[in-house]
């Protein structure tokens, strides 16, 4: 296998880069820092994904870009592949956008599906892949580091021998559980086998032999016994019915006596009614004799003209239906009186009842007559009153009257007047208040003018008054303060005397409504007494006429009081009148009862004679119906007398005892046979029981014969995979033996190759892959006291060994991928340097087809076929590279 390209975008350091890569020895060159590690990460990234590295996707893409993408192109085993990764940013982390891994045959899609198309093409995964090829900066160590454990683990995984590990781990499991298998089946068929044993002692062929003839005797006893049964009961049903004849005909007889009995005693009854009836007849015959006495008396107190035996019904009823006529007519003339009677009565009694009533109203309106009376006298008083009271005010009317004598209006002006004294005082008030007034400025006038007098001045224009034309003033003042004091003087009288006549007048008003009132009240007491002396004519009227109605209801009770009388009298008449009536009444009634009581007694002799002749009939049945009883009697005694002749006592104890023998037997037998039956049946169960655990051995020998075949099979399962797991297990140690020495000595020869000259002879290799270098002088030495220079020498050959049997193992068959070392020459001085050279030159010759070195010394720069340098630009931070064949390289090399 080999790697043919490489392009990267947004790859760590990496914006685009599209780097060839050939055959051979490439060396990759640059600066540190400058992204030679991350070009080889960028191809394994590209087969296994980022978790082989131990890194995230986040830290694949270039800082401040959002999406990377690798594409690698790789040869192997004649095919050409093609594997390209996408990243892109999805919010907060990055994902694979696309994964596909492009073959000539197949396409296979998404990261885990091309990772493990990677791991079956190059029969390595991610691990197996760094252990062998992968040489990882500062991991040169790991070989020697590891336990001898690991170290087995790992080459056992390159070697592919972990399979056969598997393989004899499978096998053992299965051998396991076939054993478990196998031991189940052992324990059941031991299991079998003891219960088999079992039953086999238990004879059983012997037993059903024994019981078969046991129930072949009880069968036999048990027919016999039913033969026997049999007879027993044909006897026992003949006796039986012999009996039974016995007893029907004894049965007969008995019912035979019975009728006997019961005919006598019916005879014996019916001559007994008989005897009853000739009595009962004689009694009737003397009754009907003593009604007919009665009868002949009832019709002498008639006035019926016959014999007793001529009369009949007609002649009877005719005679009542005219008494009862007679009787009527007399009802009537009775109810007519009665009515009379009530007549008088009510008459008395409403003359008598209006008589009350004419006295109560009379003796009312005398009454009212009274008290009439008594309220004229109170009424004469009042009017004398009212008339005193009406002279005392035309008294003091004539009193108030004279006060208008004197006065200067009458009593009906007074209003009119009041009114105008009252206007004149407010006038003559109001000038005296004006002319005060006035009278006060003309008294200032005068004191100003007197005042500038005195100081010599006139008043009017303030000059001296000496000689001034205008002193003459205060002689007018004065004046006018004299007239003003005597006009004042006059008002005052004037308004005091207007203030009494306004008084005056005020009490001549309060004089004329006295007046008016007296006058009214004069009035009103005189039409008072003007219609009490009416009312009081009026009164004596009522009075009178009252007294002479009261008179005259009186007179006219006293003539109801006699009509009354004059009815009572009528009345008892009448009731006499009744008396009589009510006596023929009741001869009348007696009459009637008399024909009554003799047509009762007619009828009477008449049912007594009906009775009569019934009794006479029945006596007459009653003999006849013993006659035939008689003769029923003597048939069923001729028939009894035939019956008792028949019956044979001898035949009867006879059959008796016979019944009583069969009976008996079946008694005895029945427990017999029950428990014959019962003997024969658990002798069947047992036998069926036997038979079924015959049945059932049968069975458990055929079970026991299939189990021990599978026992049988188990058992060389068992050992087949037993012997298997052991193959597995020797296979495994032959090929691993084989391997350390294959191993082992590729060591030693690499060894050899770059450490020709030193102290140390050759490394031993065990079978448990444990490692001891070997000095000169024969000393062992562990590989981790080697100097850090000589452990990765040392590690270098051991990884180189392992490739060269890997190459050599696998046979071609999966080309090897390319060794990759990364950084191999870091602890290495420059002689040991230049043995790294021949190293890889060694593998070349060995036909490694491809070998990637990433080292920035110059002298690995001089092996390469291909020269790869990587720079850095300084100021956008990204990577790029450049390709340099051989020939270039050298001159570089010379050049530096
Ligand atoms: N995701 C990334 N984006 C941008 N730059 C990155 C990213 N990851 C790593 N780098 C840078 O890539 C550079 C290359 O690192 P790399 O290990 O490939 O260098 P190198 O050439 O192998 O160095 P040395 O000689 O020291 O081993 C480093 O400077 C690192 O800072
Ligand atoms: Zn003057």
């Amino acid at each position: 296998m080999r790697f043919e390209r490489l392009r990267l975008s947004n790859f760590k350091c990496y914006a685009d880069t599209d780097l060839e890569l050939s055959s051979g020895v490439t060396v990759i060159h640059g600066l540190n820092g400058s992204g030679k590690s991350s070009l080889l990460e960028a191809c394994f990234f590209a087969l296994y994904g980022a978790r082989a590295l131990d890194q995230t996707l986040d830290e694949l893409v270039t800082i401040g870009t959002q999406e990377a993408s690798v594409d690698l192109w790789f040869a192997h085993d004649g095919g050409h592949y093609h594997i390209q990764r996408e990243l892109k940013q999805r919010g907060d982390s990055v994902q694979t956008t696309t994964c596909v891994l492009e073959g000539d045959e197949e396409t296979v899609e998404g990261a885990r599906d091309v990772r493990s198309a990677v791991t079956d093409l190059l029969r390595m995964d991610a691990s197996a892949f760094v252990n062998c090829a992968y040489v990882r900066q500062g991991e040169v160590n790991k070989l020697i580091n590891a336990s001898p454990g690991q170290r087995q683990d790992m080459i056992d995984d390159l070697l592919q021998l972990g399979k056969l590990e598997e393989y004899r781990e499978r096998a053992s499991d299965a051998r396991v559980g076939v054993g478990r298998v196998r031991d189940n089946k052992r324990g059941a068929l031991d299991d079998l086998d003891s219960q088999i044993e079992e039953k086999e002692s238990e004879a059983y062929h012997d037993q059903l032999n024994a019981l078969r003839s046991d129930l072949a005797d009880v069968r036999e006893k048990i027919e016999r016994y039913e033969e026997n049964r049999e007879r027993a009961r044909a006897e026992r049903d003949a006796a039986q019915e012999i009996l039974d004849e016995y007893e029907q005909r004894r049965g007969e007889l008995a019912e035979i006596e019975g009728d006997i009995e019961s005919l006598t005693e019916a005879i014996r009854e019916t001559e007994r009614k008989r005897g009853e009836i000739g009595d009962r007849i004689t009694e009737l015959r003397e009754e009907r004799e003593t009604e007919r006495e009665t009868a002949g008396d009832l019709l002498g107190a008639t006035d019926i003209d016959a014999p007793l035996n001529e009369i009949d019904d007609e002649t009877l009823s005719n005679r009542l239906d005219s008494l009862h006529e007679e009787r009527e007519g007399l009802q009537e003339r009775l109810n007519d009186q009665r009515l009379e009677i009530q007549q008088y009565d009510t008459e008395a009694e409403t003359a008598r009842e209006r008589a009350a009533e004419l006295d109560a109203e009379a003796e009312q309106k005398r009454a009212e007559a009274a008290d009439l009376e008594a309220d004229l006298e109170s009424t004469r008083e009042r009017v004398a009153q009212t008339r005193e009271k009406i002279e005392t005010l035309e008294a003091q009317i004539e009193e108030t009257n004279a006060t208008f004598e004197d006065a200067p209006v009458g009593p009906d002006e007074t209003d009119a007047h009041r009114e105008s004294v009252a206007d004149e005082l407010t006038a003559c008030r109001e000038e005296l208040t004006t002319t005060k007034t006035e009278l006060e400025n003309a008294r200032e006038t005068l004191a100003e003018t007197e005042e500038l007098l005195d100081a010599g001045k006139c008043p009017e224009c303030g000059q001296s008054v000496d000689g001034a034309p205008h002193v003459e003033t205060l002689d007018e003042e004065r004046e006018t303060v004299e007239q003003l004091e005597a006009a004042v003087d006059e008002l005052r009288a004037r308004r005091d005397e207007l203030e009494a006549e306004l008084e005056q007048a005020g009490s001549l008003a309060d004089a004329a409504d006295e007046l008016a009132r007296l006058r009214d009240e004069r009035d009103q007491l005189e039409t008072l007494v003007e219609e009490r002396e009416s009312g009081v004519t009026e009164t004596e009227e009522r009075m009178e006429s009252l007294r002479g109605e009261a008179t005259e209801l009186e007179s006219e009770a006293a003539e109801r009081r006699e009509t009354a009388s004059e009815a009572d009298d009528q009345a008892a008449t009448a009731r006499e009148q009744m008396g009589e009536l009510n006596a023929e009444a009741a001869e009348l009634k007696r009459r009637i009862e008399r024909v009554e009581s003799l047509s009762d007694s007619l009828a009477s002799i008449e049912s007594l004679s009906d009775e009569l002749d019934t009794l006479r009939e029945r006596r007459q049945n009653l003999a006849e119906q013993n006659e035939l009883r008689n003769e029923r009697l003597a048939e069923k005694r001729e028939r009894r007398d035939d019956l008792e002749s028949q019956v044979d006592d001898d035949a009867i104890a006879d059959a008796k005892a016979r019944k009583e023998n069969a009976e008996e037997y079946l008694e005895d037998v029945k427990p017999e046979l029950d428990r014959l039956e019962g003997e024969r049946d658990e002798l069947q169960a047992k036998i069926g029981a036997v038979e079924n655990s015959i049945a059932e051995l049968e069975s458990l020998r055929e079970r026991r014969e299939q189990l021990a075949e599978t026992v049988a099979r188990l058992d060389e399962l068992y050992d087949e995979t037993e012997r298997l797991q052991t193959t597995y297990a020797d296979l495994r140690a032959e090929l691993r033996q084989q391997n350390v020495q294959k191993l082992e000595r590729m060591l030693n020869e690499t060894f050899e190759l770059l450490y020709e000259n030193d102290a140390y002879s050759h490394i031993e290799l065990d079978g448990e892959y444990a490692l001891t270098v070997y000095q000169k002088d024969g000393d062992p030495l562990d590989p981790e006291q080697l100097s850090g220079g000589e452990r990765a020498i040392f590690n270098l050959s051991l990884r180189c060994a392992i490739y060269r049997l890997l190459a050599e193992g696998i046979d071609g068959a999966a080309p090897l991928p390319p060794l990759i070392l990364d950084e191999p020459t870091v602890f290495l001085d420059s002689g040991h340097v230049s043995k790294l050279v021949d190293l890889i030159e060694s593998m070349t010759n060995l036909g490694v087809a491809q070998i990637l070195v990433v080292s920035h010394d110059e002298e690995l720069v001089t092996a390469a076929d291909e020269l790869v340098t990587v720079e850095k630009d300084s100021t956008t931070n990204r990577s790029s590279v450049e390709r340099r064949d051989a020939a270039d390289a050298t001159a570089l090399a010379a050049f530096n």
